[in-house]
């Protein structure tokens, strides 16, 4: 299969009926069946085009009157990708009539295709930029517009069109400015580094001695709520594919690295093999595990609006349906983990998410619920004062480091349990 045929076919499954995530039919076995370049430029090709997706519905919504049936538009859509990207007009319109042709019930319709690419190759040039940044889907615009303002939403939306650049961990932080130097990235304020544009991170040197790993500066910082945890048992509640358990084996706790998925902690030992780290895993349900630790990192599972950057197929792909349940799960998860910790122990609670529901507002109503609860402030290097919420947890937000290139959204606060 070609990449456009197979980025064509992950479009239908994230805009089809049951819409699909990418990161769900990453391991479709017609995926894996591909070389890893041409998986790898269908994949790229999917997620950009799904990033920019109203622009192109704008530059076509003038020369297509009907709606065509789905995988003919997303053909329109992944040409008005390449042409406004600079792509070669000839080959690009070529290659996707000539997809089009080999569809069995939509084949008729080369035509159109041909002639609506044909237009847009001549305007995309002047009209591109012009466009707008993509909006949010309503589902989540309107709670984000409430929480933060119109204008920050904006921005918002400026930052996911923008796409994210490469993160890693340095697993050594004394020796994070050397390994920026050594691949030619940046050293953020926090300590992590930025590479602008990375090629095949498996062939970077220092990945093969897992010397880092990848990981968005914004989840780096929760691990690091914990200061010294040389020694600690430290409970990772929610801990696959793991990157916040090699931080935490990486600073010389004793790890329990706990997750319900088999098929995520395989991912997390595979890490732990690349990387020479060592932690106890344990494949359960977080409500039900038993035990008594110093400290706790519960990174709950969450609506995951704070990763768009890099997945923009989540607003597509997701209505908001399930957010609910989530904050019921995030809210059980938290009283159990307390449950779990030793007096005078942390938890950090935390969650890739946008919305409050699933971040200030769980540690207000957990106060409220254990007066006794003390939050520890943050004083983590490179965290700017204004990170840092009312309730004294850190908010980090995709319109965050502009000119460095953004983060991730995360909400992030430490507990402390009285003796
Ligand atoms: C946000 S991800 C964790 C990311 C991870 N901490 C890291 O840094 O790589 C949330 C994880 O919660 C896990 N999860 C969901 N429900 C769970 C439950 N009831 N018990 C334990 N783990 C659960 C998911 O399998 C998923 O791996």
């Amino acid at each position: 299969m070609s990449a456009r045929a197979a980025a064509l076919r992950l479009l239908n499954a994230v805009l089809g009926e049951t819409p699909r995530l990418l990161s769900e039919l990453r391991d479709s076995t017609w995926l894996l069946a591909m070389p890893a370049p041409e998986r790898a430029r269908a994949q790229r090709l999917a997620t950009d085009c799904l990033r920019q997706i109203e622009r192109c519905d704008r530059l076509l919504a003038k020369h297509v009157k009907k709606t065509p049936p789905l995988p003919v538009q997303n053909v329109l859509r992944l040409a008005t990708w390449e042409l406004a990207e600079g792509g070669a007009a000839h080959g690009v319109v070529h290659d996707w009539v000539t997809e089009t042709s080999r569809m069995q019930a939509h084949g008729h319709l080369k035509g159109l295709v041909n002639a609506v690419l044909r237009k847009i190759a001549a305007e995309a040039p002047s009209e591109w930029p012009k466009l707008r940044a993509p909006r949010l889907p309503d589902w989540l615009r309107e709670p984000l517009v409430e929480a933060y303002g119109a204008p920050r939403i904006l921005a918002f939306e400026t930052a996911h069109a923008a796409g994210a650049p490469l993160d890693l961990t340095p697993r050594n932080a004394s020796q994070a400015a050397d390994w920026a130097e050594k691949l030619g990235g940046t050293l953020l304020p926090t300590g992590s580094i930025r590479l602008g544009s990375p090629g095949q991170v498996s062939t970077l040197p220092g990945y093969d001695d897992g010397a880092w790993w990848v990981q968005d500066a914004a989840a780096a910082l929760p691990a690091k709520l914990l200061g010294d945890v040389t020694g600690k048992s430290v409970l990772d509640l929610c801990a696959a594919p793991g990157g916040k358990t090699l931080q935490l084996a990486a600073a010389g706790a004793k790890v329990t690295a706990l997750d319900i998925s088999e098929t995520r902690l395989v991912r997390l030992k595979e890490n732990l093999a690349r990387t020479g780290l060592k932690a106890r895993l344990v494949a359960a349900d977080a409500l039900s595990h038993e035990g008594s630790y110093d400290a706790i990192l519960l990174d709950a599972p969450c609506s995951a609006t704070g990763t768009i950057r890099r997945h923009p197929d989540l607003p597509q792909a997701r209505d908001g349906a399930e957010i609910g349940e989530l904050i019921a799960l995030q809210e059980a998860m938290l009283e159990h983990a307390l449950t779990l910790l030793k007096p005078g122990g942390t938890l950090i609670f935390c969650t890739c998410s946008l919305i409050p529901d699933e971040g200030e507002c769980h540690i207000d109503e957990a106060l409220d619920r254990h007066p006794e609860l003390q939050v520890v402030r943050p004083t983590l290097e490179g965290v700017q004062p204004d990170w840092i919420t009312e309730e004294g947890g850190i908010r980090t937000t995709p319109d965050l480091w502009p000119d460095e290139g953004g983060m991730d959204g995360f909400y992030m606060a430490a507990l402390r349990k009285p003796h």
